[in-house]
């Protein structure tokens, strides 16, 4: 789902799922999944979409109704990157326009393979106002997190109080996430 919007969505509904090639670990797509914010649980339907541009008339009917959007990137491969910019339109035009949209560039265990930097992606996330995060389905680094963090926001959207303090999604990703750079993977 490189390039890709994966969709994250609390609503339940009938969506096909797409089998990744590899079983790593730590899994971007195909399965629901209950995370626990607060105390409360907070279901996400997860739909991994098609990244390739022949898909993409399909693809606008998975993501019409998400409520949540991971757009991935391979830090090893630089098209994969440079399509984020017109899938970021392409949600403009099609999502919901309250859409949760985050940045993920994945693979981040391929260090000696990298060709896109951290900074770059952490660039284009400014560009557009969205959380960033650099992550590895491999070993596991800032999956969960970014779930977590999707979680939290749909939880606080849904429920937000007149008293209660904002919940800044790009806020809590920089404060918790790892570094590739950093020797501890999950
Ligand atoms: N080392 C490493 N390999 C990964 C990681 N994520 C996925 N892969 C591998 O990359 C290959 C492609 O993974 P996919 O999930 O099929 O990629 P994709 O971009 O989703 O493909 P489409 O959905 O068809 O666009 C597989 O062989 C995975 O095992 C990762 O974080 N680290």
């Amino acid at each position: 789902m490189t390039g890709t919007p994966g969709a994250a969505a609390t609503r339940d509904g009938e969506a096909p799922e797409r089998s990744p090639p590899f079983s790593p670990s730590f899994d971007f797509t195909g399965k629901n999944k209950v995370v626990t914010v607060d105390g409360v649980r907070v279901k996400l339907q997860i739909w991994d979409t098609a990244g390739q541009e022949r898909f993409r008339s399909v693809t606008h009917a998975y993501y019409r109704d998400a409520q949540a959007l991971l757009l991935l990137y391979d830090i090893t491969n630089k098209s994969s990157f440079d399509s984020i910019r017109a899938w970021l339109t392409e949600i403009h035009e099609y999502a919901q326009r309250d859409v949760v949209i985050m940045l993920l560039g994945n693979k981040a265990d391929m260090s000696s393979e990298r060709v896109i930097r951290s900074e770059d992606g952490e660039t284009l996330a400014r560009e557009y106002g969205v959380p960033f995060l650099e992550t590895s389905a491999k070993t596991g680094m800032n999956v969960e997190l970014a779930f977590l963090a999707i979680a939290k926001e749909l939880k606080y959207r849904a429920g937000q109080q007149a008293n209660e303090p904002s919940f800044q999604i790009r806020d809590y990703v920089e404060s918790q996430k790892k570094r590739s750079s950093c020797c501890s993977f999950m």
